[in-house]
């Protein structure tokens, strides 16, 4: 009998079925696609069984059955449970690490619940690679069946640094696909604010793209030590399969997504959380699908400044640092209007490795929810308070100068105006208030004294 049982063989529930092996587990692994399977059975393995129907499959699993579907999210998702709940017991736990919209998940979590299967919905992050050699893993759900799970997904996730398991239990219901939700909501903004900065230096300064691959990989053995500007590096220097150039230069600049960030935006907008930078990262990728593309690109005839790259990795660093703020300020806005007790330092650390927003700053964050794990916002803990004293003149100088050569920087002066905002006592949401109340009669607060007040704006005609 095998010990697990992965559904869905593609890129990531292959690998993570040979991560699983790898760690001594047998493994049983099933997917409608026929050649998927067909690939397991080329290992002849003893400990990596192939099944070619779902009864073959469930019944190759020693019980209480533990199972990870790995599939497409949606429809897929659903149909395989249908699937399943009339094959499996009360006891085996099921588990989904497909990139799922946690309102399925909280669906399927009390729809399983009745047949007695523990539902476990799990944001992965990694994607082949971390799959195969250490993703990191965002389990939430049944806690009694994540305890049941919990070596597995500790021998196949990410080590951090001093060797944690980048896994830990996140919190009932589906705050896991939540918390996978927002960290796909970080990697979207902090992939517009990379490419932000690279149109700044291709544009202002004239690098080329070795020059830039070398300024980036520079950057990464500093102070923005993260995934996602160490394979920029790496795109800005491979050549092209087709042509002598670089292939950068012939990718289509309309960007794709699958809908995780838009996601979190949805829910983000529903808890009224201020993540500009995600909203404005979202829509980044719908403009570059909508732009009429009639104009002409920016052209920068000046000097570039003297200091503009290092202020380009000041202000990028400062923006990455907004764009793990915002996540978090959702997620402590969620964890209160949906009753889960999110442990902020553990998200943090499980971040921290394996997935594709690490980044150094991460042990930093995770430092400030150790210190304070009710801070509201993260830049009140000291280390990013002063991260922003010290950063913030140099995000200004490149927002200022991006807005004086025509250059949009819609995620860089999003976070520009999150920090001029988010300790602003005096912003300007009276006049909103006012003018509410004189078209609508929606009365407003006073800062003065208590109670609702309407004022009589003017005579009745
Ligand atoms: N790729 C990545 O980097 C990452 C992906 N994820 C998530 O992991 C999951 C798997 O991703 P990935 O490996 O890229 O593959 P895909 O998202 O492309 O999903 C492919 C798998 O889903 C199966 N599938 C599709 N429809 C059905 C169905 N109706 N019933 C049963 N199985 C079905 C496919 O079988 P068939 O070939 O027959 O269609 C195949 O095995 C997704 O939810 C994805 O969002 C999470 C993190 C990273
Ligand atoms: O979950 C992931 C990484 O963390 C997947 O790669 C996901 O597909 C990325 O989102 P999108 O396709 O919308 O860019």
């Amino acid at each position: 009998m095998e010990q697990f049982g992965v559904i869905g063989l593609a890129v990531m529930g292959k690998n993570l079925a040979l991560n699983i092996h790898s760690r001594g587990y047998s493994v049983a692994g099933f997917s409608i696609d026929k050649p998927e399977v067909d690939a397991l059975a080329k290992y002849q393995d003893d400990k990596l069984k192939p099944t070619y129907t779902w009864e073959e499959f469930v019944n190759s699993l020693e019980k209480p059955r533990k199972i990870l579907i790995m599939i497409k999210a949606g429809k897929p998702v659903d149909m395989t449970l249908d699937k399943l709940k009339d094959l499996l017991e009360p006891g085996d736990i099921v588990i989904d690490g497909g990139n799922s919209n946690f309102h399925d998940t909280q669906r399927r979590f009390e729809e399983l619940g009745k047949y007695g299967i523990h539902f476990i919905g799990m944001g992965v992050s990694g994607g082949e690679e971390g799959a195969l050699h250490g993703p990191a893993l965002m389990p939430g759900g049944d806690k009694e069946a994540f305890e049941k799970v919990r070596p597995i997904l500790e021998a196949i996730a990410a080590k951090t640094e001093d060797g944690r398991p980048c896994v830990s239990y996140i919190g009932p219901e589906s705050s896991g696909h939540y918390v996978k939700m927002v960290h796909n909501g970080i990697e979207y903004a902090i992939m517009q604010e990379v490419s932000e900065v690279y149109d700044l230096l291709r544009t202002v300064s004239g690098k080329s793209n070795e020059e830039m691959s070398e300024i980036f990989g520079k950057w990464y053995q500093g102070d923005l030590h993260a995934y996602l500007i160490e394979i920029t590096s790496k795109v800005l220097q491979q050549k092209d399969d087709l042509t002598s150039d670089y292939v950068i230069d012939h990718i289509l600049n309309v960007a794709s997504y699958k809908g995780t960030g838009n996601w979190m935006l949805e829910d983000g907008v529903a808890l009224g959380a201020p993540i500009s930078v995600i909203a404005e990262a979202v829509i980044g990728r719908f403009m570059s699908k909508q732009t009429t593309r009639e104009g002409s690109a920016p052209k920068f005839d000046g000097q570039a400044p003297a200091d503009l790259v290092e202020n380009l990795e000041k202000a990028l660093n400062l923006a990455q640092a907004v764009a793990y703020a915002q996540g978090f300020q959702q997620l402590t806005m969620a964890a209160e209007a949906y009753k889960w007790e999110l442990r902020y330092q553990s998200i943090a650390q499980n971040w921290e490795a394996g997935c594709i927003i690490r980044s150094n700053m991460l042990q930093d964050i995770e430092k400030a929810y150790d210190e304070n794990g009710k801070l509201q916002v993260l830049f009140q803990a000291p280390y990013f308070k002063s991260l922003m004293e010290k950063n913030l003149p140099a995000l200004r100088a490149v927002v200022k100068l991006a807005a004086d050569a025509g250059i949009p920087t819609p995620t860089l002066s999003a976070s520009l105006n999150y920090l001029e905002s988010i300790f602003n006592p005096n912003l300007p949401a009276n006049m909103i208030q006012g003018q509410r109340d004189y078209f609508g009669a929606h009365t407003y607060y006073r800062n003065d004294r208590e109670g609702v007040f309407h004022t009589e704006w003017y005579e009745e005609k």
